[in-house]
């Protein structure tokens, strides 16, 4: 009689090739449509996510015949488990599904056709020139123009799509009664029934830098554009911020501290190559040669594709593609960084089973797809690869540096944090259709401290003018990758017997550090993502395998004090009244 166990090995042996095979040709359908967007290749795409559903579910069965009681191996245990956890292709209903895969098609498909109107001849693509108005338009109405433009060639044309979608996701993952709603799903990911209350604790704790972040950059923005634009609610116009989402300041770094923003003499090859050469600088993996010669690194002229930035991983152990509509900016300069980061983890997990082939959880794959940026921006690893001229003085230098560095890292903390609060509300039902841009504008005015330039109402849809919201990705995994990347820099840093404050540290050349994350990296979703934390964090005073604010607020603590005392010299308002939020209806 074959064991339990044995029976279960020769299963997932064969499941795996299966698995493998099958992703290959969903990730094929999908590249091929993101990358050529026709109906054709839209029906193909939609099709193969069909045949995907299916197989899963037939796997699912399969493998929920084994009696896990009997088998006290933890990790064909865990194997199986995965083979059973297969979301919304738990449901029966493949009308349903394939309704569902509709619906994202369409919004996915409005999203990156759309074009905003700026003027009443002229219609722009979000990328590269809305987003390009945003970051370098210095005049208050012509930025309003773009961001309303926007929002209704975007959200406002899907809002009627949302809420069938909201009500079909929940009724697929409710089927067999192991989600309460798809936002219980998505948080499953993070195997821990705190984690939406250790969020908010972690937020709560970023809060007072946030504010005093926001008080420095509303004064700096009030004297430019004018007080008459700030209401004295304390809120911060949402259009004038450098970015389509107010997610990321740094575009408007020259308003906030006189200091030459260089704009380096690169092309967008060599901004490939200098990403690559810094994971090889720590000895991680170069690109493999499919990469470049598959991957697409430019918008193309002759079709419509989505540019928003994506990698991918084919499954097969040997095709894996960065796909970005990519600008000489220094601003796209990180987003490289940032999916070659992810590629690096993909080759890191790549000879695992296919079902460990994941992050040990989705905000470790985005932190590690970022955690490069915290040494490549330093003034001392620019100096070394040519970008900056000459290291700024210590201290004065340090501020100015640090201040840019919180226009992306603190800046982004509010808004990484709230798009899956209304999500969650959303998929829960305290979120309702006829309230939905209301709960989004009280969150964004409540939390980002911002309010839109442009009446809003419910007739508008402003979370779908964010490509992760019809994309149907999760959110919350950047806001764990911008607490994460902190702790594991610190960790790293120390790893490498670096000295100095935390925000001068480069681990670039530092073989020490990269075997250290690479240790983490190749752990895959082997083993629950503390795990793998401690796997970083061990041995150094930031040792522990949960998430902790500690090692950002570290990083940051000379700016915090630094903008404390400078906002008590001009005697300014921190923080905003909160439940008043300037142009928007509330029911
Ligand atoms: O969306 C991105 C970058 C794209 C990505 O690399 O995170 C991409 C998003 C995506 C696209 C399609 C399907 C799923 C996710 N994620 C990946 O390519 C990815 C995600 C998980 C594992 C491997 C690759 N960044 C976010 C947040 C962010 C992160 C870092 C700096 C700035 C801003 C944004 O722009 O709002
Ligand atoms: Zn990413």
């Amino acid at each position: 009689l074959v064991s339990e166990e044995a029976a279960a090995i020769a299963y997932l042996e064969e499941y795996d090739k299966l698995t493998a095979d099958i992703h290959y040709q969903y990730t094929k359908a999908g590249w091929i449509y993101e990358t050529n967007i026709t109906d054709e290749t839209l029906a193909n795409m939609t099709d193969w996510s069909l045949k995907l559903s299916d197989f899963k579910y037939r796997e699912a069965k399969n493998a929920s015949r084994f009696d896990l009681s009997k088998i006290n191996n933890k990790n064909i245990t865990r194997l199986l488990r995965k083979v059973m956890n297969i979301g919304i292709a738990a449901s029966p209903d493949t009308v349903k599904l394939k309704k569902i895969s509709d619906i994202e098609g369409e919004m996915a498909g409005i999203y990156s056709t759309a074009k905003g109107c700026i003027d009443v001849t002229t219609c722009l693509p979000l990328e590269p020139d809305l987003v390009n108005i945003i970051a370098n338009s210095r005049h208050y109405e012509e930025l309003a123009a773009a961001w309303k433009g926007w929002r209704d060639a975007s959200g406002k044309k899907m809002k009627h799509l949302y809420p069938e979608y909201v009500n079909l996701l929940n009724e697929a993952i409710t089927f067999d009664g192991k989600y309460e709603d798809m936002g219980d799903y998505y948080r499953s990911d993070y195997e821990s029934p705190t984690f939406e209350s250790d969020v908010r604790a972690l937020f709560q704790e970023l809060a007072p830098l946030y504010e005093n972040l926001h008080a420095y950059v509303r004064r700096k923005l009030r004297q430019h554009y004018g007080a008459d634009k700030f209401p004295n609610t304390g809120h911060i116009p949402a259009h004038i911020l450098g970015n389509m989402w107010a997610q990321d300041w740094t575009n408007v770094y020259d308003i906030l501290a006189p200091y030459p923003n260089k704009g380096s003499n690169y092309t967008i090859t060599r901004m490939y190559k200098v990403a690559e050469d810094f994971f090889t600088s720590i000895g991680l993996n170069k690109m493999p040669l499919l990469f470049w010669q598959k991957s697409m690194l430019v918008k193309p002229i002759d079709r419509e594709v989505i540019c928003h930035a994506s990698a991918w991983d084919f499954g097969n152990k040997r095709d894996f593609r960065i796909k970005q509509c990519t600008t000489l900016t220094d601003e796209q300069l990180l987003t490289v960084h940032h999916e070659m980061g992810h590629i690096i983890y993909y080759l890191a997990y790549k000879d695992l089973p296919y079902l460990y082939r994941d992050g040990a959880n989705p905000g470790f794959h985005e932190g590690m797809a970022d955690i490069v940026t915290l040494s490549f921006q330093t003034p001392e690893h620019l100096k070394k690869i040519g970008f900056l001229d000459d290291v700024p003085a210590q201290n004065e230098g340090d501020i100015n540096f640090l201040l840019r560095m919180a226009l992306s890292k603190v800046a982004f903390l509010p808004f990484g944090y709230l798009i899956d609060q209304w999500r969650w509300s959303v998929f829960r039902g305290d979120t309702m259709p006829d309230s939905y841009n209301e709960k989004w504008w009280d969150l964004r005015c409540d939390l980002q401290g911002i309010f839109p330039p442009v009446e809003r109402t419910n007739a508008d849809f402003d979370p779908g003018a964010k490509y992760h919201v019809p994309g149907g990705v999760p959110y919350i995994s950047y806001f764990v990758s911008f607490v994460a990347q902190f702790q594991w820099h610190k960790a790293l840093c120390k790893v490498a017997n670096i000295s100095g404050p935390l925000h001068r540290c480069d681990i670039y050349n530092n073989t020490m550090a990269g075997s250290r994350l690479n240790d983490m990296l190749k752990m895959g979703s082997t083993r629950p993502w503390g795990e793998a934390m401690l796997k970083i964090t061990n041995g150094t005073d930031g040792q522990t395998n949960k998430l902790s604010a500690a090692p950002l607020l570290e990083y940051f603590g000379p700016l915090l004090k630094w903008l404390q005392e400078n906002n008590r010299m001009y005697n300014e308002r921190i923080g905003w009244d909160k439940k008043k939020c300037p142009n928007v209806q509330s029911a």
